[in-house]
């Protein structure tokens, strides 16, 4: 089985190998090298940076509909090869098929259509001053640079890449080290679907090469998803050149499951917010906070359907559980659950796994002060938690420093709304969980992240207002 792309990087309309250290690519199910990639070397980092410069002034000049058409076309090429890109995914990510078939590339054709349609009813405003006026134009910020996780590698670059080209930026994106083959199938894609050379540019590497990208004297904005530590230092970085940043990290969401909501779709929401993607979503509503009234029922009816859970090769489409991406990740993993028993709670089912695979896990008897509470595990790992009334897991939903979703399920329509006004996150659901449409703007607050990726509100961190000031009369001077 390989996946050896063309060459490594993607600049200035074409592949180019990497000069840098080797890169090697593993199907995260056997282990297997699918691909051996070259990092970027410096030189190639600024050289992408460059023609994305170069390229950026001329497809900014395009009108907005048209730039839009050519997003529109990838889209649909992207529609029909969803069946091999969703087999590379897989591949590349180690995530059962039956997922990246509607998740990942769909995804991502879905924010190519969403933006390229949008782009031609983005306008200014006029102000009226009396005899003088004003006008505001929004503009595009110049180069973008994008660097993402592993998770949704493809969703994420389309994500990152539609809004951006369609204000008229170019990008050069940096995938994760770990999962480095989606985006330039994108970047091919794009240029098959007429997007001229130089807009968008693919280095690869791991954080050096990030680190290196992001202080490129072109680079006007940075797009980040990732963990919140590299958060810190990317945000930080981003400010000494006063650089534009959207920063999407990590999570400790609250799903709050009342006695009076529906039984089996509060367990199904409960697995879907920990299950899905082998638990590697930063949305993931991780503690789940059950009533004491439903607590029995929800925990008996939750272990029942975890059980029956299909683990396995992520290429057969009945799996519905898949490896974990690398062994480094699976053994972080494994280290929190033991750290979870150590400190008292107690496993309901699942367990560390072997090998690749950490099965769906859910802990009992904790409580909110121990590590699996708190800590972000970024794997198939839930910790149910009691509440008696409203106002306390309010209170308890809120005590993180995270804030980037959270979930509730309640029949009690006055209560939903009520409860998701007061709690601290970008995203919330109301009986549903995890569904992110690209119309629905999605990002995080507190230490979450900064700015919002999808829907209308994108446009404004992918570009920028100059106002106009418009003299209709002589200069009243008093000199
Ligand atoms: N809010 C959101 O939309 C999402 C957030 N995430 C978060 O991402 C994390 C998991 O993904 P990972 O790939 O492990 O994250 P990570 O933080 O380790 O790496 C993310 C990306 O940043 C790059 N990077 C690392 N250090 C850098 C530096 N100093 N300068 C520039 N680039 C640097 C990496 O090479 C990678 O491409 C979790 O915390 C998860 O919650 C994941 C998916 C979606």
């Amino acid at each position: 089985m390989t996946a050896q792309p063309p060459a490594s990087l993607f600049i200035d309309g074409r592949p180019v190998e990497g000069e840098g250290a080797a890169l090697p690519v593993r199907y995260p199910y056997t282990g297997a090298e699918i691909a051996r990639l070259h990092e970027a070397s410096a030189a190639q980092v600024a050289a992408a940076c460059r023609a994305a410069a170069a390229a950026q002034p001329a497809w900014a000049a395009l009108a907005p509909a048209e730039r839009g058409r050519v997003l529109a076309r990838a889209a649909a090429i992207i529609r029909d090869r969803n069946a091999d890109l969703s087999r590379l995914e897989t591949l590349d990510t180690g995530k059962p098929i039956q997922e990246t078939l509607v998740a990942d590339w769909e995804s991502g054709a879905a924010a190519l259509d969403f933006f390229g349609g949008l782009a031609a009813g983005v306008t200014g405003q006029m102000i009226p001053l009396g005899r003088d006026w004003a006008y505001t134009r929004r503009e595009p910020l110049g180069v973008c640079a994008g660097i993402g996780a592993w998770n949704y590698p493809s969703q994420i670059a389309c994500w990152k890449a539609a809004p951006a080209l369609v204000m008229g930026n170019a990008m050069v994106f940096k995938p994760s080290e770990e999962t480095p083959l989606g985006a330039l199938k994108l970047a091919e894609i794009l240029i098959e679907a007429g997007l001229p050379a130089g807009v968008f540019n693919v280095v690869q590497g791991r954080a050096e090469v990030g680190a290196a990208l992001i202080s490129d004297r072109h680079v006007a904005k940075v797009s980040l998803t990732g963990s919140v530590p590299t958060g810190r230092r990317v945000y930080a970085a981003a400010a000494e050149g006063m650089r534009h940043v959207t920063m999407e990290l990590g999570g400790k969401s609250p799903l709050i499951v009342f006695d009076d909501a529906s039984l089996e779709d509060a367990v199904g929401a409960a697995m879907l917010a920990n299950f899905y993607s082998s638990g590697q979503i930063c949305s993931n509503g991780t503690r789940v906070f059950v009533q004491d009234g439903i607590r029995d029922r929800f925990l008996a009816r939750l272990a029942e359907r975890v059980r029956q859970v299909k683990i396995g090769d992520p290429l057969d489409p009945e799996t519905q559980h898949g490896p974990i991406v690398s062994p480094a990740q699976a053994d972080r993993i494994r280290a929190m659950i033991a750290a979870g028993q150590a400190e008292g709670a107690r496993l309901l089912c699942g367990g560390p796994g072997a090998g690749a695979f950490v099965p769906p896990t859910v802990f009992v008897d904790a409580t909110d002060a121990m590590s699996i509470a708190r800590d972000e595990i970024f794997g198939p790992v839930m910790t149910t938690l009691v509440f008696h009334d409203e106002d306390e897991v309010v209170t308890r939903a809120n005590a993180t420093g995270f804030g980037l979703a959270a979930g509730v399920f309640t029949q009690d329509l006055t209560r939903a709304h009520r409860v998701v006004a007061r709690l601290e996150a970008g995203t919330c659901w109301i009986n549903a969980y995890n569904l992110t449409p690209v119309e629905m703007p999605f990002g995080g607050v507190k230490m979450s992240g900064i700015g919002r990726e999808n829907g209308a509100a994108a446009i404004e961190h992918y570009s920028q207002i100059k106002s106009v000031y418009v003299g209709m009369g002589g200069v009243d001077a008093p000199y």
